[in-house]
């Protein structure tokens, strides 16, 4: 199975730790969602990632051995996000743009490719920078589904598409999941619209990656605790909890890990993954790691 390791990735901007150091194994046949606040550095990691952009340390692997400048390597991998595959491509008819991508990889899935079209109603004979911005997204989405590569990286691919064609986007790719074993790294802020699809959540915090688990372990160790605010202020001690609300004189505790005996006046639910995610992504990097250690995640 094909695996790919991104090992101590360390990247400053003007004296700046973005990544602090970041290490994560990404393997085949897997969805992972890259989830994390505006600018927590997602893009500069999937650019370094995709040999786009120099990190200051670090390396990453494809089975075994570095990609770096490799460009047999990097081919198994293909990121997606705002700029075009081709430099100063602006002009190209979209028809034109798609020949060009099958020139570059013989085994792009032109089938695929006159689908998507279709279903999307992309105007393959309109000039790219003609193109509004939805549908430059289409434009970049169906290039990610149709590329051979094994590795594929969306960044905030579904910017500026309406509802129905991010529906169709998220139908699309697990259609195309379901029938080629390769691995999809999505990041996205559209974190309710996605997280039924991902199997494995990488979250980016203050530098590295706070949390790498998969979406079942996260769900089966997720509550939510709801009762009177001193009752909940009772149970409280010894839990970890990773976010709270209050309506009225009702508290809500959402709780990562083993809750223990509650009593019967505080309610118990699981609690789905957007609103878990949600507050994952909200935490501080030093109260999760002091969570994990608890819990021995
Ligand atoms: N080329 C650059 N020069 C200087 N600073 C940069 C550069 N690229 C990124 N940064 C900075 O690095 C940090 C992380 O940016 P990045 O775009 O990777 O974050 P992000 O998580 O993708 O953000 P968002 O979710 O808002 O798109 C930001 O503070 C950004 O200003």
């Amino acid at each position: 199975m094909t695996k790919l390791e991104i090992r101590n990735i360390q990247r400053k901007y003007s004296g700046i730790d973005v990544l602090k150091n970041i290490s994560c194994t990404l393997e085949e046949g897997h969805i992972y969602g890259l989830l994390g606040r505006n600018g927590v550095g997602k893009s500069t990691l999937l650019n370094i990632i995709n040999n786009r952009v120099l990190p200051n340390k670090g390396e990453v692997k494809l089975d075994g051995e570095v990609i770096f400048e490799k460009d047999d390597l990097l081919a198994e991998l293909f990121l997606i996000n705002d700029t075009l595959l081709f430099n100063n491509s602006d002009h190209l008819k979209v028809n034109k743009y798609f020949k060009l991508a099958k020139s570059f990889y013989p085994d792009f899935d032109e089938a695929l490719c006159d689908h998507l079209v279709e279903v999307f109603e992309l105007d393959v004979k309109q000039r790219i920078d003609k193109l509004s911005t939805g549908y430059r997204s289409i434009l970049n989405v169906i290039l990610g589904l149709c590329v051979p590569a094994k590795f594929i990286f969306f960044d905030e691919p579904t910017l500026g598409l309406d509802a129905n064609h991010r529906e169709l986007f998220y139908k699309e790719l697990l259609d195309n999941f379901s029938k080629k074993t390769r691995t999809f790294v999505i990041s996205t802020h559209l974190i309710e619209e996605v997280s039924h699809m991902i199997d494995t959540v990488l979250i980016l915090n203050e530098g590295v990656i706070s949390v790498n688990e998969t979406a079942e372990t996260i769900l089966e160790k997720s509550w939510a605790l709801t009762g009177a605010i001193r009752d909940i202020q009772e149970i409280s001690k010894g839990l970890s909890i990773v976010g709270r609300e209050a309506i009225g004189n009702q508290q809500t505790i959402y709780v990562y890990g083993n809750v223990g005996d509650i009593p019967p006046s505080i309610q118990v639910k699981s609690v789905d993954l957007q609103k878990i995610f949600i507050e994952l992504t909200s935490m501080k990097e030093r109260d999760w790691r002091e969570i994990k250690q608890s819990i021995k995640v």
